[in-house]
C-alpha cells in the first residue's frame, strides 16, 4: 500500500487508529479455546468488530512464534483475512527484525511476499545494509524502531553519539538510504516531549505510535507536535483494546474502547483535513 492510499483511508474513517492483535491464549475468552484455531477466532472477531473504526492493524510475531507452527499458521490466516475481506487496511508485521544484508533479504521476502504484509518493523541497529533490502520493495514500508516506548530506550537511543543522541542520528542516517521515502519509524507514546524535535527531522514520514492505553502515553500530547499535512501517526494500542474483556462479550467491548480511540481522533482531525 502507498502512503498515500493509506492517508485516502485515515481521512474516509477519521482515524489513524492501529489495533495490536498481540494473542495470549491466557488471556482470551474461555469459550473460544475449544476452537480449531483459538488464535484466528479471537482476531476475526476483533477485526470484524473494529475494521470500520481502525486503519491498520500490526500483529506482534513474538505472539505467534510462541505457539510454534500452530502459531505461524494462525498468523498467515489473519493476514489472509484481513487482505480477502478489508483490502483497504494497512497491515504491520511487528518483527522488529535487523542482519547482515543476504539475511535481511530473506526477512523482507518472508513478511512481504510471502506473508503479504504492508509493512515490518525493523531495528537499525546494524545499519545501511540490513534495512535497505526491505526498503526496496515497492509500496511496502520499513518501520525504523527511533525513540521505543520501554524504560530501556534510555540505555542507548537517548546516548550521545559525537554530539546528537542516538535516535536523532538514526532518524537522520536513515534518510540518506536508498528508497527512504518508503520509511516510517516507532516513536513510544510515553516520549511525547521528544515528538517536536522528532518532526523537525522527519517531517514528511509517518511515525508508529504504540505505547497509549497499557503503558500510560497520552493521545493529546502525542498529537500537539506529532500530525504532519498526511496526519503521518498510526497510534498503536494492542492491550487496551483486545483484552477490554474476557467474557463473551470481548468484541463488544474492544469495540467499544476503539471506538472512544476514534472518536479522539476524529475531533482531533477536525479543521484539519
Ligand atoms: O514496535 C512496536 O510496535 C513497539 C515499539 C515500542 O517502542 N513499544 C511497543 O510497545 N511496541 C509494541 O507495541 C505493542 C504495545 O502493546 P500495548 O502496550 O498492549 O498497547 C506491543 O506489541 C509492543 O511490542
Amino acid at each position: 500500500m502507498t502512503t498515500q492510499q493509506l492517508f485516502e483511508q485515515i481521512k474516509k474513517k477519521q482515524s489513524f487508529l492501529c489495533i495490536g492483535l498481540d494473542v495470549d491464549m491466557s488471556k482470551i475468552p474461555a469459550h473460544l479455546l475449544g476452537e480449531q484455531d483459538p488464535i484466528f477466532s479471537f482476531n476475526k472477531a476483533i477485526i470484524d468488530a473494529t475494521h470500520d473504526l481502525a486503519v491498520s492493524y500490526k500483529p506482534n510475531i513474538a505472539f505467534y512464534e510462541a505457539y510454534g507452527i500452530k502459531g505461524w499458521e494462525s498468523l498467515k490466516k489473519t493476514i489472509d483475512y484481513i487482505n480477502t475481506n478489508y483490502p483497504e487496511l494497512y497491515t504491520i508485521a511487528d518483527a522488529k527484525r535487523g542482519d547482515i544484508g543476504n539475511t535481511a533479504s530473506m526477512y523482507a521476502k518472508a513478511f512481504f511476499e510471502d506473508m503479504s504484509f504492508d509493512s515490518v518493523t525493523v531495528a537499525p541497529y546494524m545499519g545501511k545494509d540490513s534495512v535497505e533490502p526491505f526498503l526496496a520493495f515497492e509500496d511496502k514500508h520499513t518501520i525504523l524502531l527511533a525513540l521505543t516506548s520501554n524504560q530501556g530506550a534510555f540505555d542507548f537511543q537517548t546516548q550521545l553519539v559525537g554530539t546528537k543522541p542516538m535516535y536523532q542520528v538514526v532518524l537522520e542516517k536513515s534518510q540518506t538510504y536508498a528508497n527512504a521515502e518508503n520509511l516510517m519509524y516507532v516513536v513510544g507514546a510515553t516520549k511525547a516531549e521528544y515528538f517536536k524535535e522528532i518532526r523537525a527531522i522527519v517531517p514528511n514520514n509517518f511515525l508508529l505510535v504504540p505505547g497509549v492505553g497499557a503503558q500510560g502515553g497520552n493521545l493529546q500530547d502525542v498529537c500537539k507536535y506529532g500530525l504532519n499535512d498526511q496526519v503521518g501517526l498510526l497510534i498503536n494500542s494492542s492491550r487496551g483494546i483486545i483484552y477490554a474483556s474476557s467474557g463473551s462479550d470481548f468484541k463488544e467491548k474492544a469495540r467499544e474502547q476503539a471506538l472512544l480511540l476514534q472518536r479522539e481522533m476524529s475531533e482531533i482531525l477536525k479543521g484539519r483535513l
